[in-house]
């Protein structure tokens, strides 16, 4: 692995105080390289989405620091672009008028309009929504909604894609042509990702390691698993790979046996 571009040092995050105070995550320690695509998996309620809200900027680290490219993390920043679970769109805004505005804000100054309209166009091309660009949330499928977050956030070329359960509500075939769309936009453009899922398949298919977080209260990483497969991995070939398989194997012998809830 190279040089750590991401860093969580010795992380710990407490909510409340006094007696009522919940001590959700302690001694979290990870690296992440650039270009790596790392995926947090664990039992519901661990502390995923608190640690990943840590790195947003979102949530303050009780204890510890988050590290990026050198700063650390003090405030929510287009640098660390975050994707939902459910969508974030504006309804009243169309697909392209929701990507131009966080591009507007983060390249006012930089980029003259033209530019601007152009980035914004190429992004929503990425996710392949173009047909749809003056079309208004309500009026696309949910798949497409979570394309159009994910272009927002590519848009803002982010140091950190920070993706929290992106495809968790959608359905099965929706959610595998999603995942191939991420695995094929982050081997062309080399995104530093940090996703939080509850799929195992998901976390094997798509990452470069997998960090399995203990159970909470106090809960911390228990293992980190690499994935050695090169990306962008097809589906139907590597559910027959070693290597897939005993990462799968390893990560649900973790969840089910060593950590079951
Ligand atoms: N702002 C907050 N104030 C108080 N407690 C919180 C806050 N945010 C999260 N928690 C608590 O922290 C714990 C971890 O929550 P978190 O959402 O990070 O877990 P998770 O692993 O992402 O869960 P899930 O997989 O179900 O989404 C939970 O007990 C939750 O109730």
């Amino acid at each position: 692995m190279g040089k750590a571009y991401l860093s969580i040092e010795n992380l710990g995050v407490t909510f409340g105080h006094g007696p009522s105070a919940s001590e959700v995550l302690r001694g979290v320690e990870l690296r992440v390289a650039k270009g790596e695509f790392v995926s947090i998996i664990g039992h519901s309620g661990c502390g995923k989405s608190t640690l990943l809200n840590v790195v947003a900027g979102l949530v303050p680290a009780t204890i510890g620091a988050v590290i990026l490219d050198s700063e650390a993390v003090a405030a929510p920043g287009p640098e660390r672009a975050v994707v939902f679970q459910n969508h974030s769109l504006l309804p009243w805004l169309s697909v392209r008028e929701n990507v131009q505005l966080a591009v507007d804000k983060v390249f006012a100054g930089r980029k003259s309009a033209a530019e601007r309209r152009d980035w914004t166009l190429h992004n929503l091309d990425l996710v392949k929504m173009t047909h749809a660009r003056d079309k208004r949330p309500s009026e696309i499928s949910g798949g497409m909604k979570q394309r159009v977050g994910i272009a927002r956030a590519l848009a803002m070329q982010p140091k950190v894609l920070l993706l929290d359960e992106p495809f968790g509500a959608l359905d099965a075939l929706t959610r595998a042509h999603l995942q191939d769309s991420v695995m094929e936009i982050q081997a062309a453009l080399n995104n530093t990702v940090l996703m939080v899922t509850h799929d195992v398949d998901e976390a094997v298919l798509l990452s470069d390691r997998i960090v399995m977080m203990t159970n909470g209260p106090r809960a911390t990483i228990g293992e980190v698993r690499p994935v050695d497969l090169a990306r962008p991995r097809d589906r139907l070939a590597v559910a027959e790979n070693a290597s897939y398989v005993h990462a799968r194997a390893a990560v649900i012998e973790f969840l089910y046996t060593r950590r079951a809830a």
